[in-house]
């Protein structure tokens, strides 16, 4: 919506720039980052939702791309915000060097990757434990790979090797598996995915499922739709990123300054994972924080156009931007 509330037609948009970064290493089974860029009436959107989302599933990923064009964000309530740094599945070696030079007192570490042994897991916890120091806070991602049984199992084994997790994040697929597994381990669970692809975002905290929810703006359709989001889920709140350049990423920051509370460092810091950015001024963390922009950064044309991937694939993203427009809502 802009200003005077009407939406955001794509012939009120001005530029639209389709981008792709190659990933520093593979996370969240891709190798390149791609998107489109956005310039509206009040300054620039990101539009990057991941190839296994499909058109109607892709909406709110549109909706967060114009609500940052309409300039819609709502008043921050804090400055700057505190960032974990983000491990991928890498080697202990590599997992320790990311940590270590992050700045960030608190890391996440993918875990439970497809076809990898369990005990990667344990060494890439235990090396970026002896990176952050005791003082540290380590959590983990399994993105809903384990049923019940190995997720309690995985959970006890991860939490010695970190010497105490700060939670770990969707270790299996269902609310009523979260709460299953939450009613057996001693760790915190943070629901993403059952939060994200959730009807109903309450359904986890009356469950019992989690003891955190995740929050990512660019799946849940805006700052404003996300705030609300994070006040139906009745937990305490962690803001994560969908690894947006930093056109998306300020989209995510504009949340984590708008949420009353922010108990928990931020999954802010994902700048990191790009090979890149199209923006000069990139948002990078500094010492573990980053600040709170009141507006979306403007993209550097020289980055933007070194980030301009081929004609067929620049193509393949207009015509997405073009199928899911069609499926705004009306009004
Ligand atoms: O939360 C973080 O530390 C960084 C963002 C992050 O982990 C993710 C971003 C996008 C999709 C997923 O691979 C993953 C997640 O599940 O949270
Ligand atoms: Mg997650």
């Amino acid at each position: 919506m802009d200003a005077t509330g009407a939406r955001i037609e794509l012939t009120d948009l001005d530029a639209v720039r389709v981008y792709g970064l190659p990933m520093r290493n593979r996370f969240r089974g891709i190798t390149v980052r791609q998107g489109v860029l956005l310039r509206g009436p009040a300054g620039w959107g990101e539009f990057c939702p991941f190839d296994d989302y499909g058109d109607a599933e892709s909406v709110p990923w549109l909706a967060t791309a114009l609500e940052a064009c309409a300039g819609d964000w709502p008043e921050p309530v804090r400055d700057s915000v505190p960032v974990n740094c983000t491990v991928p599945v890498v080697t202990p070696e590599k997992a320790h060097e990311i940590a270590a030079g992050s700045g960030c007192a608190t890391a996440k570490v993918k875990v439970a990757e497809s076809g990898r042994p369990p005990g990667e897991d344990v060494e890439r916890v235990a090396a970026v434990r002896d990176a952050l120091g005791p003082g540290g806070a380590v959590r983990v991602d399994a993105n809903a790979a384990w049923d019940v049984d190995t997720a309690v199992a995985r959970i006890r084994e991860l939490d010695r090797a970190a010497g105490g997790l700060e939670y770990v994040e969707q270790p299996c697929p269902s609310v009523d598996e979260l709460a299953a597994v939450r009613r057996r381990v001693e760790v915190r669970i943070a629901a993403d995915e059952s939060i994200r692809r959730a009807e109903d975002p309450m359904r986890v905290a009356v469950a019992g499922a989690a003891d955190v929810a995740v929050i990512k703006v660019s799946p849940l359709g805006g700052v404003r739709r996300a705030l609300r989001v994070a006040e139906a889920s009745g937990l305490p709140c962690v803001v994560s990123s969908a690894v947006e350049s930093s056109v998306g990423l300020a989209a995510q920051l504009a949340l984590a300054g708008a949420l009353p509370e922010l108990p928990f460092a931020c999954g802010l810091g994902t700048i990191t994972l790009l090979e890149g950015d199209v923006v000069a001024d990139s948002l990078v963390p500094s010492g573990g924080r980053l600040p709170v922009p009141r507006r979306p950064p403007e993209p550097t044309p020289a980055l933007v156009a070194a980030a301009t991937p081929p004609a067929d694939v620049q193509r393949r993203w207009l015509d997405r931007l073009r199928r899911v427009h069609a499926l705004l809502p009306a009004g």
